[in-house]
C-alpha cells in the first residue's frame, strides 16, 4: 500500500516493519570498534592460563609453619619455574609471575621484613591464597564470553586480545550511495556563481555515516534532468544497499526523483510526513535494497536522517536500541504552533533543559553551530508551557 502524507509515528512503524536480513563478516580485532557481534564468541583457553602473582613480593605456602622463610628462587614475569617450593622456602615474586608449584599464597613486600636471606611476615595480617589469580578464574574454555549482538568496545577488543582472538565476525555494514541533486550545487573550492550555493548536505550526510562507521559511501550528483536523475539512480541501486537522495522531491517541475524512482522499480513505503521540517520525504523498497529521498533544504536533511534514517541503518548495523524512545528534557520558555504538524526544532541543552533555537527555517544552517540536537513538539499540540516535557534527539 502506498501510503502519502503519514504521521510521524505512522512513519516510523512502516520502517520499523520491514524486515532486515544482517549480513556478517569476520574482520581483525582493530577494526571491530563500534560493531556487532554476530555470533556468540567462546573463551578458546583459560585465562590466566597459569596461577600468578597479583603483587611485587614472596610466594610461599601457607601450611608451613611460621612467621619466617628462607629466600629460595627468584621468579620473574615471563619465565617458566620449572621447580617445587622446598619446604620451608618462598621466592621472589613480581607480579604476573608464575607462582611455582607448592605456592599458594603471596604477600605484599610491604608487608615483610627482610633479614639476611629470610623474610618474616604476621600470618593474622594474611589470607590463605592471597594475591594469587588462579589459572581460569578470568574464564575458561569453552565459556561464552561475549553474546550475539554485542557492541564491540575498547574494553571487549581487549577482553578478547587476552584471549589470544585475533577476528571476530560482526555484522557487516551497508554500502550506501548518496545522491545529491539540483542544478545550483556547486563543491566548496570552487567559486560561487550567481544562483549557484554550497553543498552543505553530502558533507553533513557523509560526516554523519562515518560517525556511525559506515565507511563504504559512494557521492552520485545529478542535474535536475529526467532521464539523468533516472539513469543515477539505476547505477546507485545497482551498486548500494541503501540509497539517500537530497532534493528533487518535492513538486516542483524539476523534481524529478519521485518519477525517476518508480521507474527504476521502487516501491513506495511511504511519501510525504506530517512533519516541519522535511514534509515531502520519501521513504521506498526495491527487493532488499533501501531508498530515502529526502527534500533537499539542509534542516529537513539532518532531521529525516536523525528521525528515519540513522535508527533504520542502526538496525542494518545489528543495533538492538536502533529505535529506542528519546529522552525526555524541560523546554526553558513557551512554545507555540498553528500547524497541525510535528516539528522538530534545532535546540540546545542548557542546565537539563532545551532551549529552543532561533533561526529554525529549513534552509538556515545557522543555529547547527551551537545545536546539540532536535526537539519533537507533537502534532496535536498547539502550545508546549515552559517546564513541560520535550523529547529531545541527540545528533
Ligand atoms: N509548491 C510547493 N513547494 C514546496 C513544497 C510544497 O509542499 N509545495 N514543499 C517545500 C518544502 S517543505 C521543502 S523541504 C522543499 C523540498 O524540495 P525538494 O526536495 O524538491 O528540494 P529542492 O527543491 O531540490 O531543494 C530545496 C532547497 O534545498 C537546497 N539544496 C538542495 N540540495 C542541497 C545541497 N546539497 N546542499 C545545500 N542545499 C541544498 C536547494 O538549493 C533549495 O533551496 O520544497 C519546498 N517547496
Ligand atoms: O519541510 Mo521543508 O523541510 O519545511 O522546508
Amino acid at each position: 500500500m502506498m501510503h502519502e502524507f503519514v504521521d510521524v509515528s505512522k512513519a516510523k512503524e512502516l520502517l520499523k516493519g520491514l524486515a532486515i536480513s544482517p549480513k556478517s563478516h569476520i574482520i581483525p580485532l582493530s577494526q571491530a570498534v563500534g560493531k556487532f557481534t554476530s555470533n556468540p564468541v567462546f573463551a578458546p583457553m583459560n585465562v590466566p592460563s597459569f596461577d600468578n602473582s597479583g603483587m611485587d613480593g614472596y610466594a610461599f605456602a601457607w601450611d608451613d609453619l611460621g612467621e619466617s622463610r628462607k629466600l629460595a628462587q627468584v621468579v620473574q614475569a615471563g619465565v617458566n619455574p620449572d621447580f617445587t617450593l622446598e619446604k620451608g622456602t618462598a621466592v621472589r615474586i613480581f607480579t604476573g609471575a608464575p607462582v611455582p608449584r607448592g605456592a599458594d599464597t603471596v604477600v605484599q613486600q610491604e608487608w615483610v621484613t627482610v633479614i639476611g636471606d629470610t623474610i618474616f611476615f604476621e600470618l593474622e595480617k594474611l589470607v590463605k591464597g592471597m594475591h594469587v589469580r588462579k589459572a581460569g578464574s578470568q574464564c575458561q574454555t569453552g565459556e561464552l564470553i561475549l553474546n550475539s549482538g554485542t557492541q564491540v568496545t575498547p574494553g571487549t577488543i581487549g577482553l578478547l586480545a587476552s584471549l589470544g582472538i585475533e577476528q571476530v565476525e560482526v555484522i557487516s555494514s551497508p554500502s550506501l550511495s548518496i545522491i545529491l541533486t539540483g542544478d545550483e550545487i556547486i563543491e566548496i573550492g570552487q567559486a560561487l556563481q550567481p544562483g549557484q550555493i554550497y553543498n552543505a548536505n553530502g558533507p553533513a550526510l557523509i560526516a554523519y555515516l562515518n560517525q556511525m562507521g559506515i565507511k563504504e559511501v559512494k557521492v552520485l550528483k545529478v542535474k535536475d534532468e529526467k532521464s539523468e536523475v533516472t539513469r543515477v539512480i539505476g547505477e546507485a541501486l545497482g551498486a548500494s544497499d541503501v540509497v539517500l537522495l537530497t532534493g528533487g522531491i518535492s513538486v516542483g517541475d524539476y523534481d524529478f526523483v519521485k518519477g525517476s524512482l518508480a521507474e527504476n522499480g521502487v516501491l513506495q513505503l511511504f511519501y510525504k510526513v506530517k512533519q516541519k521540517p522535511g514534509k515531502p520525504i520519501f521513504a521506498g523498497v526495491k527487493g532488499e535494497k533501501m531508498v530515502f529521498a529526502l527534500p533537499g533544504n539542509p534542516a529537513s536533511v539532518l532531521t529525516c536522517f536523525i528521525q528515519y534514517v540513522k535508527p533504520f541503518l542502526l538496525r542494518i548495523l545489528g543495533n538492538p536500541d536502533a529505535w529506542t524512545a528519546p529522552a525526555y528534557f524541560p523546554i526553558a520558555s513557551d512554545f507555540n504552533k498553528k500547524a497541525p504538524l510535528t516539528f522538530f526544532l534545532k535546540a540546545k541543552l542548557d542546565n537539563g533543559r532545551v532551549i529552543i533555537l532561533p533561526a529554525q527555517e529549513s534552509f538556515n544552517l545557522l543555529s547547527f553551530g551551537i545545536a546539540d540536537g532536535v526537539v519533537e513538539i507533537p502534532q496535536e499540540l498547539e502550545h508546549v508551557e515552559a517546564g513541560s516535557l520535550v523529547a529531545f534527539y541527540p545528533w
